[in-house]
């Protein structure tokens, strides 16, 4: 548990925290989300005091972390950023065992560890362990990234945009791939994003920030739903029932019956465009929009899954597909 406890941090005549009051159970991701400036990555920062708050109690695990040696807090708490901040001249497998190695970890205990973690982030160690990160795409960087930050299986890991560099789907995946994480592994996760349907899909609850204040901190749907103020309500914008598509994915929809499955086998063969079972849900309404009537839905060996229709994904098109929509969308 993370409990901030009145935090303020001033800059020079900045005001950049005002009375921050947070809690963040166990296993709990909160995405902090806010307009440029809000204070986002200032408050991410006090939790492993890279930023020291002018006032104000931070309690992780019941311990105080402003009377904690800051060197060994940082090393206790994992933190991925945005343009991850890999040390170009060492291995990938180097880079993944930095924080072992500073723990006083064994060479071969450390190096194990590493490879352990490629295969969580789905990177293969034979393949990827000995190459530098030059060679490696954006996304495969953030996943080393995540690799890093795990090593030393910190109870807390902190987020700042890890995801904003990358492109949409490559982004997604990543999304997708935390998610896989998060469900293994259980940490505490502070993230920050821009993105609204980032935060939606992300977080357990989102905390939404303005002035260096906490406007209100709900889970997605309560904030969806009932938005404390006109600020919340905008800044989710018009679309609450379709935002809270972002909670999903391809998977949630997908037809497999056999019909269904015979029209995306003859779609794929036709050469539509398809989509994974790991798609956001808003990813296809877009494509369906375009104008395909259905997309053909493929598993990541590329094998045909189903089918998704617009109808599925429209909300209160016709009575059947908007009953569906919402058993999904409540569930
Ligand atoms: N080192 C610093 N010195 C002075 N002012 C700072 C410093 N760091 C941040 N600030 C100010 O504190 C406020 C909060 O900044 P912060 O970076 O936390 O916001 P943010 O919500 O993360 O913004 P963005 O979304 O644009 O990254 C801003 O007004 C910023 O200009």
């Amino acid at each position: 548990m993370i409990s901030l406890r009145n935090i303020e941090k001033q800059y020079d005549g900045v005001q950049a925290l005002r009375h921050v009051n947070l809690d963040i159970a166990d296993g709990e991701l909160v995405v902090l989300i806010g307009p440029s400036g809000c204070g986002k990555s200032t408050l991410l920062r006090t939790v492993n005091r890279m930023t020291e708050p002018s006032a104000g109690q931070i309690i992780i695990d019941g311990r105080n972390a402003l009377e904690s040696d800051p060197v060994l807090l940082r090393r206790s708490i994992g933190y991925v950023i945005q343009n991850v901040g890999l040390f170009p001249h060492m291995t990938v497998r180097e880079n993944v065992a930095v924080v072992p190695q500073l723990l006083g970890w064994d060479k071969a205990k450390r190096l194990r560890r590493a490879d352990e973690m490629l295969e969580l982030v789905r990177l293969d160690p034979e393949r990827f362990g000995s190459r530098y990160p030059g060679l490696l795409s954006g996304g495969q960087q953030q996943r080393v990234g995540i690799a890093r930050a795990l090593a030393a299986d910190p109870a807390v890991l902190l987020m700042d945009e890890p995801f904003s560099a990358v492109d949409p789907i490559t982004r997604e995946q990543l999304q997708e791939e935390l998610l896989r994480i998060q469900r293994d592994v259980r940490k505490t996760i502070l993230f920050v994003t821009h993105d609204i349907d980032e935060a939606i899909r992300l977080g357990d609850k989102i905390c939404l920030m303005r002035d260096g204040a906490v406007v209100q901190y709900a889970d997605p749907d309560t904030m969806l739903r009932q938005p404390a103020d006109a600020f919340v309500a905008q800044f989710f914008g018009q679309e609450p029932a379709l935002r809270r598509l972002a909670r999903h994915s391809v998977a949630d929809f997908v037809r497999t019956d056999a019909a269904s499955l015979a029209a995306a086998a003859k779609a794929l063969n036709e050469g539509a465009a398809s989509v994974t079972l790991t798609t956001g849900a808003r990813t296809a309404l877009s494509k369906l929009l375009d104008g395909q009537p259905l997309l053909p839905v493929v598993d990541h060996a590329g094998a045909v899954a189903g089918l998704v229709a617009l109808a599925d994904l429209t909300l209160a098109q016709t009575p059947a597909a908007a009953s569906h929509v919402n058993r999904v969308l409540a569930a």
